[in-house]
C-alpha cells in the first residue's frame, strides 16, 4: 500500500472547466479547459482563463480550442499539455526532491475502454506517477457529502458542460445510471439555434452562455425579464443589437431541460424499490454548473414528484469527490479498467 499524500492530485478534467484538488489543501486550479496555440507550430500560447478570452476572437495563426467534448478527449496532445501546465500548477510549492503525484482524474460513466485508456495515458504523459479514473456521479456524490458507502440510496445528476451523468449509488457502488452527452453546452447551442431562427441573428458562444446565466431559465420566470445581446444579421451581414426576454429563452432551452429530465426519469424506473424509498427521503441532489439554471430543480421536482436539492458549491463537487476518493485509491484499483 503506498501512503497519498499532499502532492497527490484529483482533477475535473471537464468539457468546460478543469479544477485540481489536493488533500489538505482543497482546489487549488480552477481554469476553463480552454487552450491557445500558434497554428503553424502547435507552441502553446495561452492556457484557461487567458485562452477561453480568446475564444473567437484569435487572428489567423492562433487558435483557441477546448480539447474535451462532451465528457472525453477529443484532442489527446493538447489535453495531455493542458494537464501537464494544471499539473505543474497545482505542485509547484511541492520541492523538487518530492515524488511525482498519484493523479485520480474524473470520468464520464459512459466513457468506452478506448476512451478511458486515452484519459489514463494523457494523464501519465502529463506527469503522473499513475493514474486512477473514477466514474463522474460517483465522485459527484462523494463531494455532495452523499452517504455512497452506506448501504443506502442516493440519487445524483451531475449537469455539466459536456455531459449530464444520473446516477443510483450505494454501498460504494453505481447501481444504475445513465449518462446523456446534453448539458449546458446543448443549452447553449439551443440558444444559438433560437436566437438565429427567430431574429436571423448570428450570436456566439460566449454570448450563448452570457444569456443563459444572466436570464436563462427551465420553466418561464414569473415577471419579465429582458436582455440586450449584440450579434451579426445574417440578412445584411452587418453588427445588430435585439432584446430578449427571459420566457423565450426559457423556451429555446425546453428540449435540453426535457432531455435531462428524462434522463432522470429512466433512471428512476430502473431503481429497485427499497432504494427509489431512500431517494424519496432524502431526495434527488443536483450537481455540476447545470444544477445553477434557475428553476431546474423545481422542474425536476415536479416532474418526478421528488424532492430534489441542489448541492452546496455544485461546481465544486466532482474535484473535491474526485480528491477525496484518493483517501480510498485501493478501491480504485479494482475499478479502474487499466488496473483489472
Ligand atoms: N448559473 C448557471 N446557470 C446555468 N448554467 C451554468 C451556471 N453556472 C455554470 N453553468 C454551466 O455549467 C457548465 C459547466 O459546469 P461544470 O464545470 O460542472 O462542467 P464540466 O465538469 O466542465 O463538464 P463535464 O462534466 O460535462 O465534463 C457550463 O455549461 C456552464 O455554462
Amino acid at each position: 500500500m503506498f501512503g497519498i499524500g499532499t502532492r497527490d492530485l484529483g482533477i475535473d478534467l471537464g468539457t468546460a472547466n478543469t479544477l485540481v484538488f489536493v488533500k489538505g489543501k482543497g482546489i487549488v486550479v480552477r481554469e476553463p479547459s480552454v487552450v491557445a496555440l500558434q497554428t503553424d507550430t502547435k507552441q502553446i500560447v495561452a492556457v484557461g482563463n487567458d485562452a477561453k478570452n480568446m475564444i473567437g476572437r484569435t487572428p489567423g495563426n492562433v487558435v483557441a480550442l477546448r480539447p474535451m467534448k462532451d465528457g472525453v478527449i477529443a484532442d489527446y496532445e493538447t489535453t495531455a499539455t493542458m494537464m501537464k501546465y494544471y499539473i505543474k500548477q497545482a505542485t509547484k510549492n511541492a520541492g523538487i526532491f518530492s515524488r511525482k503525484p498519484y493523479v485520480m482524474v474524473c470520468v464520464p460513466s459512459g466513457i468506452t475502454a478506448v476512451e478511458e485508456r486515452a484519459v489514463i495515458d494523457a494523464t501519465r504523459q502529463a506527469g503522473a506517477r499513475d493514474a486512477y479514473t473514477i466514474e463522474e456521479p460517483f465522485a459527484a456524490a462523494i463531494g455532495a457529502n452523499l452517504p455512497v458507502w452506506e448501504p443506502t440510496g442516493s440519487m445524483v445528476v451531475d449537469i455539466g458542460g459536456g455531459t449530464t451523468e444520473v446516477a443510483i449509488i450505494s454501498l460504494g457502488g453505481i447501481v444504475t445510471s445513465q449518462s446523456i452527452r446534453v448539458a449546458g453546452d446543448e443549452m447553449d447551442e439551443a440558444i444559438i439555434n433560437y436566437i438565429r431562427k427567430t431574429y436571423n441573428l448570428m450570436i456566439g458562444d460566449r454570448t450563448a452562455e452570457a444569456v443563459k446565466l444572466e436570464i436563462g431559465s427551465a420553466s418561464a420566470p414569473e415577471g419579465v425579464e429582458n436582455m440586450e445581446i449584440r450579434g451579426r444579421d445574417l440578412l445584411t451581414g452587418l453588427p445588430k443589437t435585439i432584446e430578449i426576454t427571459a420566457t423565450e429563452i426559457s423556451e429555446a432551452l425546453r428540449d435540453t431541460v426535457y432531455a435531462i429530465v428524462d434522463a432522470v426519469k429512466i433512471t428512476l424506473e430502473k431503481t429497485p424499490p427499497e432504494l427509489a424509498a431512500d431517494i424519496m427521503d432524502r431526495g434527488i441532489v443536483l450537481t455540476g454548473g447545470g444544477a445553477l439554471l434557475r428553476n431546474l430543480d423545481k422542474v425536476i421536482s415536479d416532474e418526478t414528484k421528488m424532492p430534489v436539492i441542489i448541492a452546496e458549491n455544485p461546481l465544486d463537487c466532482v474535484a473535491v469527490g474526485t480528491g477525496k476518493a484518493l483517501e480510498h485509491i485501493h478501491l480504485f484499483k479494482n475499478r479502474t479498467k487499466d488496473h483489472r
